[in-house]
């Protein structure tokens, strides 16, 4: 049975394989630069330690992540299709009438929520490749730092709901027996281009470079010297980054047909 979701190609709703690859690119630029100003304090650790007051549970990051959230939840921030919360038991609801967002994705994508994934990839994976080892006592602009980062890579890799929703579109006929299936392993294969994904490598290392090169008023031209390593860069996308968008996609596709 067709879902609720209304089958029509992918270019009536104005979403392509095209458009939605163009989002991914543009959201490149927004991680590269939130791992830039990341970069520019070192780990400092005791952002994550629990806190000593018993008024504020779990450590400093964690409580501006949960109290930010509860802000954006009572805007209305996670009625769009395209955020998601870190801590979403308990948000409060909206106090601003919701906005209409186009319907393009099947119900279901509203109950997939990778952020447990990426929280412990970021903090525990990542996170200490490229931070200097170190204290500089900014903790609070760490966490805010953090944040920024976590929310733009949630963004990211939940994005993969729309992906998988043009290219089921595109394609019914060949996604549908394994969706029937549920067949992860079908779906994985017919999702993936290799090719592409080598390119999205490439660029956000050419990006790193780019934004992220320390500039020497000599005339030394490039000094090699960059931010954040581009090549951890081109790791976090090879690594993470698109293996957690394919395993949104392959969530939701399971789901597509419900
Ligand atoms: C996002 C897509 O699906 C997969 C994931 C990719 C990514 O996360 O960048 C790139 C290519 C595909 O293997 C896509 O096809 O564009």
């Amino acid at each position: 049975m067709e879902n609720k979701t209304t089958t029509d190609s992918a270019t009536d709703s104005g979403l392509s394989l095209e458009s939605v690859r163009e989002s991914l690119i543009s959201q490149e630029d927004t991680i590269v630069f939130s791992l830039i100003e990341r970069a520019q304090f070192p780990f400092n650790s005791p952002a994550y330690d629990p806190l000593s007051s018993p008024a504020l549970c779990g450590s400093l990051l964690e409580y501006i992540v949960k109290e930010t959230e509860i802000i954006r939840a009572k805007v209305g921030r996670y009625t769009s299709p395209e955020e998601h919360p870190f801590f979403p038991n308990d948000l409060p609801l909206p106090h601003a009438p919701p906005h209409n967002y186009p319907q393009v994705l099947h119900p279901a994508a509203a109950f997939i929520n990778i952020n447990d994934i990426i929280w412990k990839m970021y903090f525990d994976q990542f996170l200490p490749l490229f931070t200097a080892e170190g204290d500089d006592g900014n903790y609070g602009s760490t966490a805010e730092c953090d944040l920024k980062c976590l929310q733009a890579l949630s963004r990211r890799i939940h994005y993969g709901k729309f992906v998988a929703e043009v290219k089921f579109r595109d394609a019914a006929q060949d996604y549908g027996p394994a969706i029937r299936a549920q067949d992860k392993d079908t779906l994985m294969k017919l999702l993936t281009f290799e090719s592409v994904e080598e390119m999205v490598k490439k660029r956000v290392e050419q990006k790193a470079m780019v934004f992220g090169q320390e500039v020497s008023l000599d005339d030394k031209g490039d000094t090699g010297k960059y931010k954040v390593d581009p090549s951890l860069v081109s790791r976090l996308y090879g690594e993470w980054v698109m293996p957690l968008t394919k395993l949104v996609q392959v969530e939701y596709l399971l789901r597509r047909l419900d």
